[in-house]
């Protein structure tokens, strides 16, 4: 998540103005008499009038009293339980709309993704690669570059401390982001004490905590490593990625349980760095989430060129720690279909990538008649709206990110944070990117090709259904980077040019996919994409090349535009 101040400056300084245009969550009374004497001076400002009437007319619809209007009957408009990505972003945008927001967090400022998720993740991965470059003889020779790569070496601690320091610097830049638009910060565990009201506090800590009312509460408290049953977690020899991240050792070997986003990342850091790693994947095939033949192309890529085995279908029934130098980690496998044991493994260390569990705890949801599902998630809608044990909306409580478990990516826990705040959004999650940051990167958005042909033929049009591929290996600029294995398809209705999924892997495919990802979420098609111009030489070409290979039906019908509006299709 990168902040810069001067957004952050110009936010505040932009606020009034915005609040007025935008239509968001209520505010409280007096900023609403203050907005409501200036829209009786400008047309603009009836935006915050018409939200609050929306509230007002929601809150009757759901039987909940109607929004109540004392002054000063609430300390906040908005408070957010959790300063992850998914609380920032709510929190900005609730700034940008003018309300008195309040933030508490209980940890660290930035949540998972900066303090040990996405940031330091992405850094040890970035100078990993460097190494696993530069020790690449062939690939620097047919550069022009003689290098001797055998003496390449790397400092472990300088590049754990790149990781460390990056995401302090994030934080930093995170928290001074939300000080410098006036957003206060309270610190402290939070629990719901009824439906506007908290407490919040630390363990051991007198000097910290209190309690505080709003309007609305946003629920954004994140998810923790879900480790399952049988599995001894020592953090040194048996860790998780909260452990992993801090690279205080590489073993020569490691086994990693689970070939999901984590389990392929650190796959990434850990044999760029002469680790050999195992995996232990209770699905048939490793990379179970992603598209069949992307999944194929990336164990060719990502798993056989290098010193990594797998085991499939099977669990890690029993982890037990070692000591390092000293004692093995012992790994029992049980058939994931028989339940039968099959195989202990003894590796130096073990990492534990099997998902993660939301992080709701200790919120007190019951005071509010809310439970948790089965798997502890926050029940919600398509509006982020929190479900009671009834299934009915509770008034002005919401839940955001990966609490809720509908995505459990930082971006998506951000985009529903500002979609609570704004009311006239719903996040689109099938328009929602996602990338796996191995090298090559993988990356997708929407439906995978058996889950597009499942679609089609329940619903009749599996006729209609076009798959259109492309390979990097024609595209310049990766073959100058010499970095040109990767291959994008896409999922689509011939007949009407709906963009039903797009995967890829190859040379910056997380960027790439953004294309594709913004045009399903603004409801374009194939052909209003079909005429985007992309510079050359560039990655983003292998986006042209795949809408050109797309066969849409019925081209030659369409009408040339209007002069400024979107261009026509030819046939
Ligand atoms: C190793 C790793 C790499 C990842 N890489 C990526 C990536 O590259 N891209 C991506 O999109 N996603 C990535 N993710 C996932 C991403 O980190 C999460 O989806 C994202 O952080 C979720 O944001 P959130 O705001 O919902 O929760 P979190 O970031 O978990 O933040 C929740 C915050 O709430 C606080 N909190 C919890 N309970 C309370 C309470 N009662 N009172 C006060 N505060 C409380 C917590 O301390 C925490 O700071 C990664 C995750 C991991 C583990
Ligand atoms: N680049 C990114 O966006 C990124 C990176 C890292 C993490 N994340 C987020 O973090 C979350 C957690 O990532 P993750 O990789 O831990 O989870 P995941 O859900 O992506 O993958 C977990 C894998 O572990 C397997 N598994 C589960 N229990 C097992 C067991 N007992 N034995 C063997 N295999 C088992 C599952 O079949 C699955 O393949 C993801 O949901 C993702 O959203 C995202």
């Amino acid at each position: 998540m990168q902040v810069a101040a001067s957004t952050s400056q110009q936010l505040a300084a932009s606020r009034p103005a915005q609040a007025a245009r935008l239509g968001c969550l209520p505010r409280i009374a007096g900023q609403r008499i203050a907005a409501a004497r200036q829209a009786s001076r400008s047309a603009a400002c009836a935006a915050p009038r018409r939200a609050a009437a929306r509230v007002a007319a929601a809150a009757a619809k759901n039987g909940s009293a109607a929004a109540p209007t004392g002054s000063g009957e609430y300390d906040y408009d908005l408070l957010i339980i959790g300063c992850g990505v998914g609380g920032h972003g709510a929190a900005l945008h609730a700034v940008e709309c003018g309300l008195k927001v309040a933030i508490v967090e209980g940890h660290d400022i930035g949540g998972t993704c900066v303090n040990r998720g996405c940031v330091p993740s992405k850094a040890l991965l970035a100078a990993s690669n460097e190494v696993r470059k530069l020790r690449n003889e062939h690939h620097q020779k047919t550069l022009g570059i003689q290098l001797d790569a055998a003496s390449v070496s790397f400092d472990r601690q300088a590049i754990a401390d790149h990781a460390i320091n990056l995401a302090n610097t994030v934080q930093g830049n995170l928290a001074r982001s939300l000080e410098s638009i006036g957003v206060t910060i309270l610190k402290g565990q939070a629990k719901l004490t009824g439906p506007h009201t908290i407490s919040y506090g630390l363990p051991g800590r007198v000097d910290v905590g209190g309690t505080a009312t709003a309007r609305d509460i946003i629920i954004a408290t994140g998810s923790v490593p879900f480790v399952p049953g049988g599995i001894e977690v020592d953090g040194k020899t048996v860790f998780t990625s909260d452990h992993a991240l801090k690279m205080e050792w590489l073993p020569n070997w490691i086994a990693i349980i689970g070939s999901g986003y984590i389990g392929l990342e650190f796959s990434d850091v850990y044999t760029a760095l002469g680790s050999e790693v195992t995996f232990v994947e209770a699905m048939p095939n490793i990379m179970p989430g992603f598209d069949r033949e992307i999944a194929k192309l990336a164990q060719r890529l990502l798993i056989n060129g290098r010193p990594i085995d797998y085991h499939t279908n099977v669990i890690a029934s029993k982890v037990t720690p070692g000591v390092p130098g000293v004692k093995p980690v012992r790994i029992e496998l049980t058939d994931f279909t028989t339940k039968e044991v099959v195989d202990e493994l003894e590796v130096d260390a073990c990492l534990v990538a099997t998902g993660r569990a939301p992080y709701t705890n200790g919120l007190n949801l019951p005071s509010v008649g809310v439970s948790t599902d089965r798997r502890g998630f926050v029940p919600v809608n398509d509006k982020m709206e929190v479900l009671d044990s009834n299934g009915k909306v509770v008034p002005h409580l919401y839940c955001i990110g990966d609490a809720n478990g509908k995505y459990m990516l930082a971006h998506a826990a951000s985009a529903q944070g500002i979609a609570v705040v704004d009311r006239e959004r719903k996040v689109n999650h099938l328009a929602v990117p996602a990338a796996c940051f191995t090298h090559p990167e993988v990356s997708f958005v929407g439906l995978t090709e058996d889950a597009a042909r499942e679609k089609a033929e329940k619903e009749g049009w599996a006729a209609k259904l076009g798959v259109a591929k492309t390979y990097y290996k024609a595209n310049s600029k990766s073959l100058a980077e010499l970095e040109s294995d990767g291959m994008a398809k896409l999922m689509y209705r011939k007949d009407t040019g709906e963009i039903l999924g797009v995967h890829m892997i190859g040379l910056h495919s997380a960027d790439n996919i953004h294309e594709f990802s913004n045009a399903m979420n603004m409801g374009l098609t194939l052909r209003d994409l079909k005429f985007n111009v992309h510079a050359h030489p560039t990655v983003a070409e292998v986006n042209e090349e795949l809408i050109r290979h797309a066969q849409l039906e019925n081209t030659a019908a369409v009408k040339p535009a209007a002069a400024g509006s979107k261009q026509p299709v030819a046939a």
